[in-house]
């Protein structure tokens, strides 16, 4: 009997990551491994979903829809002999892969016997929805996609929720969750087998360019939190882990909205020092402006 896997996709720091978390920890009695890929060589989801699940790889330096395919079969291959009882896989996509390109290796007729993708997850950013529903890549993902999960709905108005769902039905979606009224039952993601028809040719978008900024040192906050604030107006993500007088704290910055938090205990147990991953579009992100802005904050 093949092993379903469950792809989620959905735009940079749409939440996916706290998305995989919750269905990790959810009550459902089932052994899930998962298999992440970040956008870089710092594999910062990996380290926040090490200890839910019960074995969890990450994939680094590329991106799954791509360049790394066969690395995505190998790691496929490499979970299934390392945790035999596995009962369900989920693969977190970057956000910048088409699902389509994942879907298509994951047809690989050898594999078949070992794993089958039984459903693609979107994760929607509903605040950023306005800035992201004319962009092809968030197209293809919203477009290639069996469920839709809406996130970030606090403090949603009833209008601004209908003209998500309106979005979303235009697009001929019609699974649609909202995540703060509750997580959806795995039933949801373990459907009766799916017809998937002629998939999409994957969308190729080399829009993005990303710098990996790594000190092994403390630095300071309200010196970080002022760089961070200058630097966000050309970035679209960044997160990481920062090693400041408080401690280890978590970084998140998705758009101009950022936060920080104390770094969870697995993570920050192997954490001396700030690891941090930023991205943005190629035509506004100067990847040498930025690693200077925080090379400043090394004193
Ligand atoms: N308020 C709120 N914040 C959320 C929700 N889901 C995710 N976030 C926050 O959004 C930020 C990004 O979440 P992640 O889960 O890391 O997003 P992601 O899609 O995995 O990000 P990338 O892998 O970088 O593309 C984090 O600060 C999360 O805490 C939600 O439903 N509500």
């Amino acid at each position: 009997m093949s092993v379903p896997v469950l792809l989620v996709t959905g735009f940079l720091g749409a939440g996916k990551t706290s998305f995989i978390n919750q269905l990790l920890q959810a009550d459902h009695g089932l052994r899930i491994a998962a298999i992440v890929n970040d956008f870089g060589s710092i594999n910062i989801d990996a380290a926040l979903l090490e200890g839910a699940a019960d074995g969890v790889i990450g994939l680094k330096n590329g991106c799954i829809c791509c360049s790394l395919q066969g690395d995505l079969l190998r790691t496929l291959k490499i979970v299934l002999n390392q945790n035999p009882g596995t009962d369900h896989i989920v693969i977190e996509a970057s956000g910048v892969a088409d699902p389509a390109g994942i879907a298509q290796s994951l047809t690989d007729p050898v594999l078949w016997s070992q794993v089958r993708l039984e459903t693609i997850a979107c994760l929607i950013d509903v605040p950023d929805l306005a800035a992201r529903a004319d962009d092809p890549l968030w197209k293809a993902q919203v477009s290639g996609s069996d469920i839709h999960c809406l996130a970030k709905t606090e403090g949603t108005t009833l209008t601004e929720l209908t003209a998500v769902h309106g979005t979303l039905a235009d697009l001929g979606k019609q699974h649609v969750f909202d995540l703060s009224k509750g997580f959806p039952q795995m039933a949801v993601f373990h459907p009766e087998p799916r017809k998937r028809t002629a998939l999409n040719k994957p969308l190729q978008d080399d829009r993005f360019a990303h710098l990996e900024w790594q000190y092994n040192g403390k630095i300071d906050l309200r010196r970080f939190q002022s760089v961070m604030s200058a630097l966000a107006p050309d970035l679209l993500r960044a997160k990481g882990f920062v090693w400041v007088a408080e401690g280890s704290l978590l970084f998140q910055m998705t758009g101009t909205r950022a936060t920080l938090s104390r770094a969870p205990e697995v993570a920050s147990a192997a954490q001396q020092g700030c690891r941090l991953v930023l991205i943005g579009e190629r035509k506004r992100f100067d990847a040498d402006r930025v690693e200077q802005q925080l090379n400043g904050l090394i004193a």
